[in-house]
């Protein structure tokens, strides 16, 4: 029997302030955690059966065979790391403080969150190095090997971080000023815009590396601007790269008129897409004055990442 009644996890949603697409050819990237949180809450069963209770769906099965369920695919997907070596089947629970439909990470939020809570039930290392490659591999089964694991990260670790793919590092750094998510009110899955990036690149390759290389040369000198707390020239950089995904085609009507409608606030300084674009969120690095016609989310930093609770009764 386990020596504790109930895990509760809780792991920070994330956004992604650079280097969205080249990070998966080895440019690097910078995202952070942001201040709302994702509760995954893990309470040990004497048999192997698994049950799940999640806005998303409600869910029955058993270790020994998990049916595929597409709303709880990342969850499956961590649950199917762990099945052969736990013992104990279990109850989850997952409780968002947020919408899965804008873009703040909740994918990655409850990856991060599931595997901490399923590798402390199977007693293995739950150190964020440990829980991250873990959790990238379950990411990769869901989207047919796409994903740079940038918001894992950023969800596992807290903070603001620099990240890079492969060889894979993880660079904390110092805070950040206001920013502000704006919703555009509707978004294309991620695996589907790299598809559409992917044929575009196939007929210009010479090009896309070119623009990789640069968006990567971009998101060098953000880093940099972090490090010194230098926000007018990250702002610029934000305006830099948010050209380079237009020219990868990933920004339409509706976002570019929210980035130019931002960076005509006085208190802006820079606007850019967050994500992979062709819909979801826009990011202003300043404050807003203006109401804007579109959905609002202040984003603060949240310092810490997966925290991991145990009880006993
Ligand atoms: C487009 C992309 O770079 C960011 C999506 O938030 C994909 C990824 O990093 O996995």
């Amino acid at each position: 029997m386990s020596a504790y009644s109930k895990i509760e996890v809780s792991a920070p949603g994330s956004i992604m302030l650079m280097g969205e697409h080249a990070v998966l050819f080895g440019e690097p990237a910078l995202a952070c955690a942001v201040d709302v949180r994702l509760v995954v809450t893990l309470r040990p069963r004497p048999d192997r059966q698994v049950l799940i209770d999640s806005a998303l769906g409600q869910y029955q099965g058993s270790l020994d065979n998990l049916v595929p369920m597409p709303a709880l695919a990342f969850v499956l997907a961590v649950i199917e790391q762990y099945a052969a070596q736990l013992e104990q089947g279990f109850e989850l629970s997952i409780r968002a403080g947020f919408s899965h439909t804008v873009g703040l990470g909740s994918s990655a939020a409850v990856t991060a969150a599931t595997t901490a809570a399923l590798a402390a039930h199977a007693g293995h290392s739950t150190a964020p190095e440990d829980l991250f490659s873990i959790a990238l591999a379950a990411v990769h089964q869901v989207q047919n090997g796409r994903g740079s694991g940038t918001d894992l990260a950023a969800s596992l670790y807290g903070g603001v971080i620099g990240y890079s793919l492969a060889p894979c590092e993880i660079r904390p750094l110092s805070g950040l000023p206001p920013i502000v998510l704006y919703y555009c009110g509707y978004k294309m899955k991620t695996p589907d815009v790299l598809a559409l990036v992917e044929q575009k690149a196939a007929r210009q390759p010479a090009l896309y590396s070119g623009v990789y290389r640069l968006m990567g040369q971009t998101t060098q000198a953000a880093e940099r601007a972090v490090c010194e707390q230098d926000w007018t020239a990250l702002g610029e950089l934000m305006n830099l790269y948010q050209g380079l995904m237009d020219a990868l085609g990933v920004c339409d009507t509706t976002l570019a008129e929210m980035i130019y409608r931002l960076r005509a606030e006085p208190g802006v300084l820079g606007a850019k897409i967050s994500g992979s674009g062709l819909g979801d969120c826009v990011l202003a690095l300043g404050h807003v004055e203006s109401e804007l016609p579109w959905e609002s989310i202040p984003v603060s930093v949240a310092a810490t990442g997966v925290e991991i609770r145990y009880e006993t009764n």
